[in-house]
């Protein structure tokens, strides 16, 4: 890999969405890259700023096209903010020209193509593709992460969801047939399109549940579950909007397998994710608000054992365009080039 004055060379493709926009605000502060393509396949030709004004005098380059080997020639590594379907036919091309990437869409983190087939309703990409892709949840798979050249970055929901059960399940504290996840998300996470779904006067002062039993994330979910406990595990996840712009909170709940206390499962998240600077485990009865993480990379998580119904109330909050996306995306770049994971992200949320 190329590193002109000590940089790394960063294509943005799909930067004029909200995950590429994001991609660009957080980049822009990297000491270690230098954005040298924003591509658009709709807009290519016009300065970027002219559809985002808030860029205006920090990103002054036009807009370039979709054409792979010209990426190649002046970048190391490409960003694929793209939606899924787009990206299982983009990303070959990006790796078959030399491309480092890492894929923010949904498209190359199921293993099993017929699954993805069922849920996303998109033919799958080809099977080495999808096994060649490293799911990058940097706190739980980081080691897999460093020195390789494909990222596939996880689902907004399924990095708070995850975060927030994977070192109960591991340690055998909850029972793995029980879990719930009552999963709430401001309206950014559904891209920047419009809709009659995100349209103002429909989610103003609303509050709505949409693909019950049904969300693409439920495979991702329980296919990593599945791996990190070693049995097969199916979840209830129920995706609701709130009118808020950014923002995911997860409500997890579970059956506990022993008596343990919530400073137990305090005490034994704050182990699991020691030095891991981006989660944040909450003391007794402070719970994690979306407006605390908001803006940030952040994901804080926060536990109540109740002991009448032997259960855990375990809630987990991310921003889903950082955390949930564009942070998570550079935390994944970070390690893949062997850097410290918090290079450029370690920025305090925006608080009001
Ligand atoms: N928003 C969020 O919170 C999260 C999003 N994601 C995933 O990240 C990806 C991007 O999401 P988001 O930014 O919200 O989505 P948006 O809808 O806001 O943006 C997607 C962008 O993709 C570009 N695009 C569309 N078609 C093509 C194409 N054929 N070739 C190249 N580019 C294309 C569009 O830009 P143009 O027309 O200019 O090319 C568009 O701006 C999606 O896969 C999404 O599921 C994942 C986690 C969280
Ligand atoms: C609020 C909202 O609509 N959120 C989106 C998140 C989709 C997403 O990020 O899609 P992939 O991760 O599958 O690419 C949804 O629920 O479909």
């Amino acid at each position: 890999m190329t590193e002109t004055n000590n940089k790394v060379r960063v294509a943005i493709i799909g930067s004029t969405g909200y995950g590429g926009v994001e991609l660009i605000r957080l980049l822009q502060a990297h000491p270690r890259v230098e954005i040298t393509s924003v591509i658009s396949s709709s807009t290519a030709g016009v300065p970027i700023s002219d559809g985002f004004p808030h860029l205006t005098n920090i990103i002054t380059r036009n807009l370039d096209g979709v054409h792979p080997a010209e990426i190649a020639e002046v970048a190391d590594l490409v960003f694929a903010a793209t939606p899924s379907g787009v990206s299982t036919k983009l990303v070959p091309e990006l790796l078959d020209a030399g491309l480092k990437v890492v894929d923010l869409s949904g498209d190359f983190r199921l293993k099993d193509g017929a699954v993805y087939e069922q849920w996303y309703k998109h033919p799958a990409p080809k099977a080495e593709l999808l096994e060649k892709a490293v799911y990058g949840l940097c706190e739980v798979f980081g080691e897999e992460v460093r020195d390789v050249d494909f990222i596939s970055n996880p689902g907004c929901y399924p990095t708070a969801t995850l975060l927030g059960l994977i070192p109960a399940l591991s340690a055998g504290w909850i029972d793995a047939s029980s879990l719930i996840i009552d999963a709430k998300s401001g309206v950014s996470g559904a891209g920047r399109g419009t809709s009659l779904m995100t349209h103002y006067a429909e989610i103003n002062e609303n509050f709505k549940a949409y693909k019950v039993n049904k969300h693409q994330h439920i495979p991702e979910i329980e296919q990593v579950l599945t791996q990190v406990s070693g049995e097969p595990i199916t979840v209830t996840f129920t995706t609701q909007l709130v009118p808020m712009t950014r923002g995911i909170m997860t409500t997890m709940y579970a059956t506990l397998n022993g008596a343990y206390t919530t400073e137990d499962f305090i005490e034994l998240y704050r182990q699991y994710f020691k030095g891991r600077q981006f989660v944040r485990i909450r003391d007794l009865d402070v719970w994690p608000a979306t407006k605390e993480v908001s803006g940030s990379n952040y994901c804080d998580i926060g536990f109540a054992v109740d002991a009448r119904t032997n259960r855990v109330t375990i809630i987990s909050v991310i921003d889903n365009v950082v955390k949930g996306a564009a942070g998570q995306a550079i935390q994944n770049l970070n390690l893949m080039m062997g850097w410290e994971e918090s290079l450029g992200l370690t920025f305090t949320p925006i608080y009001p």
